[in-house]
């Protein structure tokens, strides 16, 4: 096939531009806002999946075989997922449907590419036909007008490169706009994954990856509907794995040398050079050992198509000789078969290169949909998400990558599932500010080390607008707990209620924003100041004077003015320009704005100097006013005002009480405070 020729199809070296995580910033604009979900709800019967204790709980986010259990939906909620069981396949990340839908619908596009394909190739081969005869025309064998045949040949010559450069352009550019939307698709799907997901991936990876995907295999669509049969055929029994481990290989460097960047003073202080370099070194031999081999496997293609076109040159000096020695052939038509010749090598080459980049690009796809097999979206947040993109009838326009419509993928049709069996979302916060949080008979075990159970039938009531302190030993499950009161997770057993309603029939988004967790090192991105601490809302739009009065409260007004360009200071990556306690206070001022009726304060205070920790816990204080607070300290001098402490080991609240209450008990709060007083003298 002619079409494929040299120009049609940029060889592997030529580069592309490739997306970087860099160009990817994390969306803070404050200017979306999304309506709250009506409150009406109606009663619906539904087929869930049942919950591993025998208690009846009311929340359809609880693996197990079926049962009817009652739960509520609200009015615009689409119908209920049907299915019998409820179990749903992982779907593959990227399907071909996927790809093919979103192809698809460059119509024109696709349609000037047709046209310009064959135009194109109609050039190419014509091209020797022409050069043939004009050839005859010069050494007088042929009697034909010079000028006419030359004008023939300049139209050939002049068309082919422009039909060429319509037809990448237009493919080059469906692709693009493929691939924009495939990319923002990975990117939803990563932020659905469950928490476990993240502990088992290095993240950066994946995405390095998914970035990578070539955009060379762009010109080849228009040929790729007609070898479908072929490519299957090559690709199974191709070069896939040598691609695969390349790609790896990259991910595997990427990482490293993203891992090292990032804990860099980590290194610094421990003088970790050599051991980084060393780790990368063996990355950067390895990435160089597989391009290597690839190297290889694209120089035999290559050399097979030398040799194959040597020998038919050969064979037709030899043959086409005798030819027209004999006068059985013109040497016009000797000329134009060696003018095919080349531009059969052309196409050959091209065609190489080809399947060289659509080798790379399926090993890519394998990949990324191997990553992704066996992980869980998180279905909750799924559906939330799900649900607020939905209720936007107008998509800001980034938001239109992530809406494939008119694509039914498995998971959206799991969603639609929750969709009807989870709760409606907007009386969350009234009932979190009017009830109490209890952590009835909790078990739980990481996903990644089921064996070890961290919590034990656990039980813990924090009383609505109290402050209820939580200590005890290192790694007795203090921040298990918080992870568990953030749904991070989920209890292997028990429940977790909100005014009595487990809170897994609530979204898990609007659940996070009746929830908000202050640590020790919180975590700022790399925007402005305003915008950090706008993030509390991060769809709605956030007036100037609301940022003021939140960052007045968190006792951070002052040193924010101060700063070169004031709130529009930019704080640098994870907030690296500004001091720890700064970057506490505007945590604090976003947790404000954010007004969630639940505060968690991990280890708030812990890292901070005398000064700072008076500045942070002043405006802690203000934040905790009338909240559900649950405190975890290590220093139990700071929560001995606490309405109550809780005292955690093996996996249990073991001690519950007063601060003097407890300290009369003699128990292991008594000991505790004891050694800490002792390590204080
Ligand atoms: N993501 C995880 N996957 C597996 N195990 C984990 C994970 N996170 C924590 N653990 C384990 O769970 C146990 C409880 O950890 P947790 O962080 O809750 O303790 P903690 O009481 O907060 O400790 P500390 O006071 O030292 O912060 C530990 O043994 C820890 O190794």
């Amino acid at each position: 096939m002619a079409s494929s020729s040299l120009p049609l199809y940029p060889p592997l070296s030529v580069s592309h531009p490739k997306l970087s995580l860099a160009s990817h910033s994390i969306p803070l604009s404050s200017s979306t806002r999304y309506s709250s979900t009506p409150v009406s709800s109606s009663f619906s019967r539904l087929r869930i999946r049942k919950p591993q204790t025998d208690r009846t709980i009311s929340s359809a986010y609880i693996t197990g075989p079926a049962s009817d259990v009652i739960t509520t939906s609200t009015d615009n909620d689409p119908k209920v997922d049907d299915s019998e069981n409820g179990i749903v396949e992982s779907p593959v990340a990227i399907s071909w449907g996927l790809i093919w839908n979103l192809v698809s619908r460059h119509k024109i596009r696709l349609a000037v590419s047709v046209v310009t394909l064959v135009g194109c190739t109609t050039c190419t081969l014509s091209m020797p036909f022409f050069s043939g005869r004009f050839f005859e025309v010069l050494i007088g064998t042929r009697k034909e007008p010079l000028w006419t045949l030359l004008g023939k040949v300049g139209i050939l010559y002049t068309l082919e490169p422009l039909l060429t450069i319509a037809f990448v352009v237009n493919m080059t550019s469906i692709w693009e706009k493929v691939m924009a939307t495939l990319r923002a698709q990975m990117f939803r799907k990563i932020l659905v994954q469950k928490v476990e997901f993240f502990d088992r991936h290095k993240v950066v990876g994946t995405i390095c990856v998914l970035f990578a995907l070539s955009p060379q295999l762009a010109p080849i669509l228009g040929l790729l509907m007609l070898t479908v049969s072929i490519l299957v055929a090559v690709y199974k029994r191709s070069t896939v794995p040598v691609f695969r481990a390349y790609g790896m290989a990259q991910a595997s460097m990427s990482e490293c040398a993203t891992e090292t960047l990032a804990a860099i003073r980590t290194v610094r202080s421990f003088g970790g050079e050599k051991h980084q370099m060393s780790v990368f070194g063996s990355q950067v031999r390895a990435y160089q050992t597989s391009g290597t081999k690839l190297g290889k496997f694209k120089s035999l293609n290559e050399c097979m198509t030398r040799v194959a076109v040597y020998v038919s040159l050969m064979a037709l000096y030899c043959l086409g000789g005798s030819k027209v020695r004999a006068g059985e052939l013109s040497i016009g038509t000797v000329a134009s078969f060696i003018g095919y010749t080349f531009t059969l090598t052309f196409a050959v080459q091209g065609l190489v290169n080809t399947f060289g980049d659509l080798r790379g690009t399926l090993a890519a796809i394998q990949r990324i949909n191997s990553t992704f097999s066996g992980t869980e979206i998180d279905e909750s947040l799924a559906y939330g998400l799900e649900r607020e993109i939905q209720k936007n009838k107008v998509l800001k326009k980034n938001l239109e990558l992530f809406v494939v419509n008119g694509y039914e993928e498995k998971n959206q049709s799991l969603n639609m599932h929750y969709m009807s069996a989870l709760r409606s979302a907007s009386n969350i916060r009234k009932l979190a500010r009017s009830g109490d949080i209890c952590l009835e008979d909790v078990y739980f075990s990481y996903p990644l080390r089921p064996d070890v159970e961290i919590l034990n039938g656990l039980y813990l009531k924090l009383k609505c607008g109290s402050i209820t302190a939580l200590v005890g030993p290192s790694g007795s499950g203090k921040s298990t707990i918080v992870q568990l009161l953030a749904r991070f997770y989920e209890p292997t057993r028990g429940r977790i209620t909100v005014a009595g309603e487990d809170v897994r029939s609530f979204d898990k988004r609007e659940w996070a924003r009746a929830i908000s967790i202050v640590n020790q090192e919180p975590v700022l991105f790399s925007v402005s100041v305003g915008e950090n601490i706008a993030y509390g809302l991060p769809d709605d739009n956030v007036s100037k004077d609301d940022i003021i009065r939140a960052a007045k409260a968190a006792n951070a007004h002052d040193f924010i003015i101060s700063l070169p360009q004031g709130y529009d200071t930019l704080v640098g990556e994870r907030g690296g320009l500004l001091s720890g306690g700064q970057r506490q206070r505007i945590a604090i001022a976003r947790a404000l704005l954010k007004d969630a009726p639940i505060l968690i304060l991990d280890e708030a205070t812990s890292a901070l100097d005398a000064v700072s920790e008076r500045l942070v816990q002043d405006a802690l204080n203000h934040l905790m006013k009338g909240r559900t607070t649950l405190v975890i300290a290590h220093r139990l001098s700071t929560v001995q005002n606490a309405h109550q402490i809780a005292l955690c080991s093996n996996g249990r609240i073991e001690e519950l009480g007063t601060h003097f209450e407890l300290l009369a008990k003699k128990g292991q709060y008594a000991l505790l405070v004891g050694t800490q007083r002792l390590a204080f003298e």
